[in-house]
């Protein structure tokens, strides 16, 4: 879709050319541990930082809770006072004040919950949508040789699930941190307010709390991020068997691939397992620790009783101010968790982020556009390999003049798409430079560049649609009787018209309701409509039955007149009007000339032509 957001007349999506493979797994480069926690965290931090105002009301709102809070138990110590010290002569009406101010606080306290909760649930959905925009922005950014390396099943998982495990952890841990913190440093501040020797018996287990809380987070971390990475393999591997189920059928590999997810499955279950278990146990083992300090308290608590160091009100209050304290830590320790797996998930997001965009365009990046570029087309000793350790294409030079139609002939794998790929700067050269009307294609707006061209390639790229919207794709501001005119030049018009409701019909799926040949003229038609200065045909009409292809020819020279066009075609009787044919071997153009020249030549091209033709 990066298309129609860049307004490129392509009628192909970039993703789905040829040559678009999946090579290799997808692994991001590694970065030291703690940095890259602490990266995550900050950059997290400056979308909440987006939310400042939102955050900042719901923090007043949370510290107001946890006043109120903190002072419920402290009314409740002098409830009980106000029986236990006039035992006999329960003093009612202040019994029945504070019980009052008990009641209000109460329910202060249960709205103050939902409106923060209200709040913090509208900043979280809005820092998400954010933060899904810029990776879905970031995606349209890379080249297309990211998407060559990368599983795209994994890439949407970190756009879906990823995302999803960071707007759970958002909306839910970040009031309740904030309350945690405040109730932890509030009630250790009564703690101390109403007995410090108390409150150091109740502290002795909070070293044991945070080296346990420590060492289980180090172990779920891992195991986190590993739960991720599989939930991506996994993904990857539903979109490749959906994509790829008819040739899995074809080959009856149904069960191997049932074999193959169950593995997969099983892998990710193990991982989330063990994530889950080591996660369990810290409730357990917190609750028991919690309780040996209750205990402790409730000790000392009587001792000191006994002395009338303190009262029993205040050492109710106490008690329940311990677990407020306790209670927190827990918290923190279980959000810790939730945390751990949405920085596992936000850090797979931000690995997209950081990947190397397109080269931005030059400073002084001229415009154009196909109305003022004239299609004049010169490629000097261009050299260019996927990766650096293979050259594809090989010092490769030739002119095409503006308005003439280049045919780029050949064997499987010469080069020829790759070429194309060069041309419209999908990729960039080695060596050697491309110009367009004298002017090297890197000078040119990217954006503008790439609208130059319209495309009909082999694989098609049709979305869930009318053929009306389909066929607009090719120029958004088409009216509907241009958008007839072009079906009717690329004999689309008339399959369209016998279905139900005509242009209005809508294609199922990406087309599955069409033949590979009827796709293919729907995108010729896209590219009649967009009215591009370079038409690029990379197999154009393969799929097409030589009866339609004859028939659409007449449409396609019409497209071609009077605008440079670039034909790659292994049927060569489609190519013999081309006033240049280049012959591409290996990476390099072997032999060029017109048709009749290359015959006469009795060279590549001749021997090619024979075995089709059996001259
Ligand atoms: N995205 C890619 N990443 C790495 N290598 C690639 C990529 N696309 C193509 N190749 C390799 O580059 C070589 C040339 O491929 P290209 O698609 O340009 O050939 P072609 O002449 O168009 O072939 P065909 O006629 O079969 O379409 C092949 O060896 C191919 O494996």
């Amino acid at each position: 879709m990066a298309d129609r957001n860049s307004g490129i007349n392509r009628t192909n999506s970039a993703m789905t050319q040829r040559g678009r493979g999946k090579r290799g797994p997808a692994r991001f480069a590694p970065v030291e541990k703690p940095k890259r926690i602490r990266e995550t965290l900050r950059r997290l931090g400056s979308y909440f930082f987006q939310e400042k105002k939102a955050l900042c009301t719901v923090f007043g709102f949370v510290l107001l809770d946890s006043i109120i809070s903190l002072l419920i138990p402290y009314f409740i110590g002098l409830a009980i006072n106000q029986i236990g010290v006039r035992a006999g002569a329960v003093h009612f009406s202040m019994l029945i004040q504070l019980l009052l101010v008990l009641a209000v606080f109460y329910l202060a306290d249960g709205l103050l919950t939902f409106i923060q909760g209200w709040l913090m649930a509208s900043a979280g959905q809005r820092m998400v949508v954010a933060l899904r925009g810029s990776l879905f922005e970031k995606l349209q950014k890379l080249p297309i040789s990211f998407f060559d390396r990368h599983n795209h099943g994994e890439i949407m998982s970190r756009l879906t699930n990823d995302i999803e495990n960071i707007d759970v952890t958002i909306s839910q841990s970040t009031v309740q941190l904030m309350n945690d913190v405040i109730m932890i440093a509030g009630s250790l501040v009564m703690m101390i307010w109403i007995s410090p020797s108390l409150t150091l018996a109740s502290l002795i287990m909070v070293p044991l709390v945070i080296i346990l809380t420590k060492t289980i987070a180090v172990r779920t971390s891992k195991l986190f991020v590993e739960q991720q990475k599989e939930l991506g393999t996994l993904n990857g591997h539903i979109e490749e068997s959906i994509s790829g189920l008819s040739v899995i059928k074809a080959f009856s590999h149904e069960q191997k691939e049932i074999e193959r997810f169950t593995q997969m499955n099983q892998r990710l279950t193990d991982v989330g397992m063990h994530a889950q278990i080591w996660s369990g146990y810290l409730m357990p083992l917190m609750n028991v620790i919690n309780n040996l300090g209750f205990a402790a308290v409730a000790s000392v608590g009587g001792f000191l009783a006994v002395k009338k160091m303190i009262t029993i009100g205040m050492i109710a209050s106490f008690l329940t101010y311990s677990r407020q304290f306790s209670r927190p830590l827990n918290d923190v320790a279980s959000i810790f968790n939730t945390l751990l797996s949405a920085i596992a998930g936000a850090e797979r997001v931000f690995d997209i982020m950081e990947q190397k965009e397109e080269v931005p365009d030059q400073i002084n990046a001229r415009p154009i556009s196909s109305k003022t570029c004239k299609g004049d087309i010169d490629f000097y000793n261009v050299s260019f390999g996927y990766s650096p350790k293979r050259m594809i294409v090989k010092q490769v030079s030739f002119h095409a003049r503006a308005g003439e139609t280049i045919a780029l002939v050949g064997p499987t794998g010469a080069g020829k798409t790759t070429l194309v790929n060069l041309l419209t700067r999908f990729y960039e050269p080695n060596f050697g430079s491309i110009r367009v009307d004298g002017i090297p294609i890197t000078n040119y707006r990217r954006a503008d560049y790439r609208s130059l061209f319209g495309m009909v390639l082999q694989d098609t790229y049709l979305f869930h649609g009318s053929f009306k919207d389909n066929l607009r794709y090719g120029r958004l501001d088409a009216t509907d009787e241009e958008i007839k005119r072009a079906a009717i030049a690329a004999h689309a018009d008339s399959f369209i018209m016998a279905t139900e409701h005509g242009y209005g019909t809508m294609l199922q799926g990406s087309g599955e309701n069409l033949s590979e040949g009827q796709k293919q003229l729907l995108t010729i038609a896209r590219a009649v409509l967009s009215n591009p200065a370079i038409l690029i045909m990379d197999e154009a009409t393969s799929h097409v039955d030589t009866q339609t292809e004859h028939e659409i020819q007449e449409g396609m020279r019409q497209l071609m007149s009077g605008r440079t066009s670039i034909i790659i075609a292994h049927r060569l009787s489609t190519i013999r009007h081309a006033d240049l044919i280049l012959v591409v071997e290996d990476g390099m153009i072997a032999e060029q000339g017109r048709h009749e020249e290359l015959l006469e030549k009795k060279g590549i091209y001749f021997s090619m032509y024979s075995d089709q033709f059996s001259v």
